[in-house]
């Protein structure tokens, strides 16, 4: 085996799927590995690449010359360099692409532009040196870049005036504008971590709006925090902390000299139900095997907890541990609860971070500093040393999933992952996926229960309230039974709070025409604007777009406008006219605007601000509030009648989620949910809370249906922004799978259930295969042809194991 390399295979950004071979200069030739970043021309632009491979076989044409060396050591180490490329493989995606998304690689390398000397350049600076010292601006200009590259900005402060001799320098060919990547890559600038120290509000002080917003949020939350994490959450935070903290208002601690408990919860010891979950966890730990474990364990049943004991034997065991969750529950309170169990050996990795502080917490586990990482959906690929430990919680949240390029899974990348480190995969749900509770019954992983809620407390009782009947009753059609009024009532009596699911935002779902019958559309989307009161818009829920209502139909000119259905915000104004008195929050898009809001409403809440809080899906999500004994569900058929064939599996996960947040402490829980469809499968069993009895019938619909757990399926969509390209190369696509193999059924193409996205026309095929591979091989057919035939990088989409058909 050399140590001395001629070439590198580099994977690159770039859609295309192969590795570019590239020429290393001498100085390179003993210094480059597998996983160090590399930057290289590519046509007119230089990238940072991965280098994959470094090897003496020339290659058939000649190479060009890579420029710098990023890296020391790898920043991808082998494995996840392989498992990089089994997630382009099983995805279908470029590798350039996986790998750009795996880690804190290129974000912020490519932002500044700086000029530097050519080859020219410096050989025309050192015939200057020898001979007499120079006195022209040029001269002294070329100079200073030999010593360092600088951006314009800087030149033009020294030497005022100096673009147009800049630009006169480059058509000479002596300097020539470079990507400042050495100062700007995110994988080297250290940042400083401090914490904040906050004892108390001093009286009659001064303080900023920002200041202001800070001292609300360390008031709800005393104790300790992470700058940078109070920074996400509280705009400008590190700004009013540091003016705060030379004023003595507040203390700012180097990160290593305290240790965040604020967040600690008491810990628990363990239950037999929860003891026996982690004894068998435990067991597989000890065996360094490979195993993959279906923790079920019904709303309220404590599987945090068996996730941290879990934990905390695997750093016993000297290796490190993994947890993701979905992409809505790494709140803060998340992140404090682990530092408090585990201190500084947590690092946090969140999709909101930037580059530079996504990159150093994913320094802190490479380097073996940290040993646990918490984070969404990315995280899987965190350099966690010695890996041991994944626990997916909420392992069917549909966040997992990416929906772009690279459309992988989290959890099943996490699985993968776990299988080559010889690590131990903990999925946790009460209300887990078919594929993964099927995976059970194929022997591929292991069930763990959890039956019952801790400490013996019962599960909510759940009422279904018929709609249909309400109306014949009361001959109103009005949001609410008179049911549910009554019970938040009496609630907000007795001081306790009610949790209201009202899944779509907005105030009215659309506005149609009472002459002609048109809903008044998005211009990008074939879709129906839906209406916002407090900004008195129509808003695209896909795309954006927002318009004015308008005073007649855009269709027929009618003026006979009218609005349709209704969203959270219609809920919220109609309770206050029911309820005058209740304190009301209202937790969706709308109102969670920027980082802070989501911990500020959820906040308030728990700490008894507010009686009702109503939201959309985000409120059905892991919250714990123990004064919650009511929850309601203004509309439970919101989402079944959508064309996806998991819509009734979706539906029954959010109604039992929700139904959960109900009676989780000392005082036991109601549900209602008022429907129009009480005899649907999944209504039914939500309202029993029955996970066994759903998973039963969807399996035997799935089964009959053929669709996953029971075929291997990907959603094959064809977009551009005229229709006739799409129809064209949907056309291309129909001929290329027109005779399909046996074992493989191909729907379409159709027109996609939104036919027009974000100004784009969209078809979509649906491929059902019995094998994988054979799955793998036709994608890969289609994708190719994409290419031969040169369609736009972003027409063709493929998605494997797809979570939305929409
Ligand atoms: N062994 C125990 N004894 C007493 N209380 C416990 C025990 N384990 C956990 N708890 C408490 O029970 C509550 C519910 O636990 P947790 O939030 O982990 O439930 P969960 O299973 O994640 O539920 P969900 O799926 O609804 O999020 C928490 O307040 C937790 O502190
Ligand atoms: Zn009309
Ligand atoms: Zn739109």
């Amino acid at each position: 085996m050399p140590t001395f390399f001629e070439y590198i295979d580099v994977s690159l950004p770039v859609p295309i799927d192969r590795p570019f071979t590239y020429r290393l200069p001498e100085t390179l030739r003993h210094r480059v590995a597998p996983g160090c970043r590399i930057i290289v021309p590519f046509g007119s632009r230089k990238l940072t690449g991965v280098i994959l491979r470094a090897h003496n076989d020339p290659p058939s044409v000649t190479a060009k010359e890579a420029l710098r060396l990023l890296d020391a050591e790898p920043v991808l180490e082998e494995k996840l360099l392989a498992l990089g490329r089994w997630v382009a493989d099983y995805y279908c995606a470029p590798l350039g692409e996986v790998l750009r998304s795996m880690a804190p690689l290129t974000g912020e390398v490519r932002r500044t532009r700086v000029w530097a000397l050519t080859d020219k350049g410096h050989s025309v600076i050192r015939q200057l040196l020898i001979g007499e010292p120079g006195n022209d601006t040029a001269v002294d200009l070329l100079r200073l870049l030999e010593q360092r590259a600088l951006s314009e900005t800087t030149l033009e402060r020294k030497f005022p005036g100096a673009k147009k001799l800049l630009k006169s320098l480059e058509k000479k060919g002596l300097i020539e504008l470079e990507q400042n990547l050495a100062e700007r890559d995110p994988m080297r600038a250290p940042a400083a971590r401090l914490r904040v120290e906050f004892q108390g509000r001093p009286a009659e002080v001064k303080l900023t709006k920002q200041e202001r917003e800070l001292v609300a949020y360390l008031e709800l939350h005393p104790g300790t925090h992470n700058l940078e994490e109070l920074e996400l959450l509280v705009k400008g935070a590190s700004q009013a902390a540091r003016a705060m903290a030379r004023r003595n208002l507040l203390i700012l601690k180097p990160e290593a000299l305290t240790a965040d408990t604020s967040w600690a919860k008491p810990r628990h010891d363990l239950n037999p139900e929860q003891q026996a979950a982690y004894d068998e966890i435990r067991k597989a730990l000890d065996a360094h095997h490979y195993q993959t474990f279906l923790l079920r364990g019904v709303t309220g049943s404590g599987k945090t907890e068996v996730y941290l004991s879990a934990i905390e034997a695997a750093l016993q065991l000297d290796r490190g541990a993994l947890l993701l969750v979905p992409e809505i529950a790494l709140t803060p309170a998340m992140a404090g609860q682990f530092h408090s169990r585990f201190g500084d050996q947590v690092a946090i990795l969140h999709s909101a971070f930037n580059d530079s502080e996504r990159a150093e917490q994913w320094r802190r586990l490479r380097s073996g500093l940290a040993k646990v990482g918490v984070g969404t959906r990315s995280a899987v690929f965190a350099p966690v040393a010695n890996l041991g430990l994944i626990i997916v919680d909420e392992e069917h949240d549909q966040s997992y999933k990416q929906e772009e390029t690279p459309r992988y899974n989290g959890r099943d990348v996490a699985i993968v992952r776990a299988r080559e480190a010889k690590a131990v995969v903990v999925l946790g749900s009460a209300t887990p996926s078919l594929e993964s509770r099927y995976n059970v019954e194929r022997g591929k992983s292991r069930l763990l229960e959890l039956p019952v809620r801790v400490g013996d407390r019962p599960m909510p009782t759940v009422e279904l309230i018929d709609m249909r009947e309400e109306f014949l009753e009361t001959r109103q059609n009005g949001l609410f039974s008179r049911k549910l009024i009554e019970a938040i009532g009496a609630k907000i009596e007795s001081g306790e709070q009610t949790v209201l699911l009202m899944n779509r935002r907005g105030f009215s779902a659309s506005v149609a025409c009472r002459s002609c019958g048109e809903r008044v559309q998005c211009v990008n989307c074939a879709v129906a604007l839906t209406f916002h009161r407090r900004d008195n818009r129509l808003l695209c829920h896909y795309c954006n777009f927002a318009q004015r209502v308008p005073q007649v139909c855009p269709h027929c000119g009618s003026e006979h406008i009218y609005f349709l259905g209704s969203g959270s915000e219609k809920v919220e104004d109609e309770l206050h006219r029911h309820l005058p008195r209740a304190r009301i929050a209202r937790l969706d898009r709308d109102t969670v605007t920027g980082k802070n809001r989501y911990e500020q409403i959820l906040g308030g809440f728990r700490e008894g601000n507010y009686d009702i809080l109503v939201g959309t899906q985000m409120i059905a999500k892991g919250h714990d509030i123990p004064n919650v004994t009511l929850v309601g569900v203004v509309s439970g058929d919101i989402g079944l009648a959508m064309p996806d064939f998991r819509s009734a599996e979706r539906a029954f996960q959010l109604l039992t989620q929700v139904a959960g947040r109900a009676g989780r402490h000392s005082l036991p829980g109601t549900v209602l949910i008022q429907t129009i469809n009480p005899d649907h499968y999944a209504i039914r069993c939500a309202a029993e809370q029955d996970f066994g009895k759903f998973y039963e019938k969807e399996l035997q619909f799935r089964r009959l249906m053929r669709y996953p757990p029971f075929c291997a399926m990907a959603n094959i969509v064809v977009r551009a922004e005229k229709q006739e390209d799409a129809l064209r190369m949907s056309g291309q696509i129909a001929n290329l799978l027109g005779m399909p193999e046996e074992g493989i059924k191909v729907l379409g193409p159709a027109e996609a259930p939104v036919p027009r996205l974000k100004n784009e026309f969209r078809y979509q095929t649906l491929i059902k295969a019995i094998s994988r591979p054979k799955l793998n091989e036709l994608l890969k057919c289609l994708r190719q042809h994409a290419l031969d035939d040169k369609w736009p990088a972003t027409a063709l989409v493929v998605d494997v194991d797809p979570m939305s058909l929409l």
